[in-house]
């Protein structure tokens, strides 16, 4: 267990009667106790024409006002570009990919808020503005509408009203769409609607066996995160969706278990039955975790009609490309439907894409590569790393909104600075990185989910994907190694509708290729300082090095240095002891026989 995590612990309890509030934030319930409260009135910008208002997206954010006048002129000229039509009218007008489209009207309330969509294909499907339309279309079953309603789910986001048309007429696709905006449900309630009946209800007609759905996710928490929200979905039937952890893959490897735990026993006997090892209706999974279990023959894909990559663009990267590639090249189903779904998608990631998609449509949610305006970023000069404990301490020491995430560059540094905010008497600090078991990765998560976490220190792993409802703030301590990397990592926060908050850190190392970013910022209409604006812009090759700068593991080199004395004391202490029971030991033991005792 990491030593701040015993310090921790050990300190402060949480009163969860007592900060109650907060608690609500974490589970959720705050929209639900927010939305008791008497609705706001905030008042636009009388001076700001509308078509230039653009914080318009983020209710309630009056404060917020278009002071860059820059950030109002890109917008200006987005929307001179901005064609009549919706589909069709997609072109890519910069590096950052800018999409042209109609925007919808804002209904009102987060999450439903409706940004720029654009959709770009062959016969694009009709969108469809809310869920009983998609009902009345695609005849989705009563119980599916049923938990939309029950979750909260009662309005499609932008991306789902596009989406699911789109995956419910058995068309592959491509969605873009920011961070935070309901893509999980977007792909879920499509691969349940079509799946019809769960298959252990199956009547052996055309579902075949084997697994029928399979999602990729980058992390193991993520992953989680997906069944989670499947399940949500699915309640009150027998779907079979299982998360495929390292015990699941030992478990459906061995065909006494898989029978006794009956995955294939509900099945009408007969030849096409238990064909392909065991039959799901959706597997969730890493990629190398099922490409292990392929290679091992304990699992078939030959059945599965739905594949999604979700957070594409890193699932496309050189990391898992080839593991996806091996998934990809077993689902040999002639009427596989593939999508793929992410917040950001460059164009090497989009090149790959379309060659793995048949006649896709590709669906773009607000601006590409673009975060919502709901973020509220901004850039912070800390000069040298060792500048940056300091400075988190003193924005520390402000008044600050908890849940806060922070971004750190490796697994050693999240730890030691998790370790230092905690000796410097932060409240509710966990960490979170891959370097930690399975089991203590779950506790952080749940400790996050619980509210009992009020500053989490992570790493990348963290940065793609997790929903985290109430993350107010988000740090990033170490500058991040692309502009993907910023748009997700500040995706923590501002989801479901609503607001955020993300500061950057960034040190004279870091300078060079704080145009890339400041794009981001100034694009999504958030102020950019002038000096920032008038740096150049780093070349591609330059890009390489954004975020690599050479940091030492502590994040507080001096700790070190008590570290290793208060080790090196500890390690003496013990050594005594050891010596001292030694002598104890040997003092009481009766001599042997024939010796003299004198
Ligand atoms: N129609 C909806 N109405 C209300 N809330 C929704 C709706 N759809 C999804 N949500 C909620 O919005 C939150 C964000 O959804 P989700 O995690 O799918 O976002 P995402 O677009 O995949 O984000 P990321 O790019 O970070 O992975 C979740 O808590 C989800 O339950």
């Amino acid at each position: 267990m990491e030593a701040f995590q015993i310090l921790s612990r050990g300190g402060i309890k949480f009163d969860k009667n007592r900060f109650g509030k907060d608690v609500e934030l974490f589970t959720g319930n705050a929209r639900k106790s927010e939305s008791k409260k008497p609705s706001q009135t905030v008042s636009q910008d009388s001076d700001l024409p509308a078509e230039l208002d653009f914080f318009k997206y983020a209710q309630g954010t009056g404060k917020r006002k278009a002071s860059d006048k820059k950030a109002g002129k890109l917008e200006k000229k987005r929307r001179l570009n901005s064609s009549e039509s919706v589909r069709d009218s997609d072109k890519q007008s910069s590096e950052d990919g800018m999409e042209e489209g109609v925007e919808e009207e804002n209904p009102g309330k987060p999450p439903q808020q409706r940004h720029r969509v654009t959709a770009k294909g062959s016969n694009v499907p009709e969108h469809a503005e809310s869920f009983e339309e998609m009902r009345d279309r695609y005849q989705l079953s009563t119980h599916i509408l049923a938990n939309l309603s029950k979750n909260g789910w009662e309005h499609p986001t932008g991306i789902q009203s596009y989406g699911i048309p789109i995956l419910m007429e058995s068309r592959d696709l491509a969605a873009i769409s920011p961070t935070g905006t309901g893509k999980t449900l977007s792909y879920l309630l499509p691969i349940l609607a079509a799946m019809k009946h769960p298959i252990a209800s199956h009547d052996g007609s055309d579902e075949g066996t084997g697994v029928r759905a399979l999602v990729l996710a980058p992390t193991k928490e993520l992953a989680h995160q997906i069944h989670n929200e499947c399940l949500k979905l699915a309640q009150g039937r027998k779907w079979r969706m299982v998360l495929f952890s390292k015990a699941t893959a030992n478990t459906l490897s061995n065909k006494d278990v898989r029978d006794k735990v009956g995955l294939s026993s509900q099945l009408p006997p007969g030849p096409s039955v238990r064909l392909n090892g065991f039959d799901l209706d959706i597997i969730i999974s890493t990629p190398l975790r099922l490409v292990a279990s392929l290679q091992f023959g304990n699992v078939s894909l030959s059945n599965v009609r739905h594949l999604i990559l979700d957070e594409a663009d890193r699932m496309l990267d050189s990391e898992f490309l080839s593991q996806v590639q091996e998934v990809v090249a077993a689902c040999t189903h002639p009427k596989l439907q593939k999508a793929v779904f992410s917040a950001t998608l460059p164009a090497n990631a989009e090149k790959l894409t379309m060659d793995l998609l048949n006649d896709p449509i590709r669906v773009v949610v607000g601006l590409k590569d673009t975060p919502l305006p709901l973020i509220a970023q901004s850039l912070t000069y800390v000069a040298d790393d060792p500048s940056k404990v300091p400075s988190l301490l003193t924005y520390f020491s402000q008044p600050y909104n908890p849940p806060v995430v922070i971004f750190t560059s490796t697994q050693p540094r999240a730890s030691s600075l998790a370790e230092e905010l905690v000796l410097n008497g932060i409240q509710n600090v966990d960490c979170l990185h891959a370097g930690m078991s399975a089991k203590e990765r779950e506790d952080t998560v749940s400790r996050m989910r619980g509210g009992e976490c009020w500053v989490l220190v992570s790493t990348e792993v963290m940065a793609r994907g997790m929903d985290f409802k109430g993350v107010r703030e988000v740090i990033n301590y170490d500058f991040p190694t692309s502009v993907q990397s910023y748009i997700h990592r500040i995706g923590r926060t501002g989801r479901a509708g609503r607001e955020g908050k993300a500061v950057t850190f960034f040190t004279d190392e870091d300078a060079p290729f704080l145009k890339s970013i400041a794009n981001v910022l100034l694009q999504s209409g958030s102020p950019v300082p002038d000096w920032i604006l008038k740096l150049p812009k780093p070349s591609k090759m330059k890009r390489r090095e954004m975020g690599k700068a050479a940091r030492s593991e502590m994040v507080n080199p001096a700790r070190k240095i008590g570290r290793n004395d208060a080790l090196k004391k500890r390690e003496m202490i013990a050594g005594s002891k050891r010596r001292q029971a030694k002598a104890e030991l040997n003092s009481k033991t009766p001599p042997h026989v024939g010796e003299s005792s004198s």
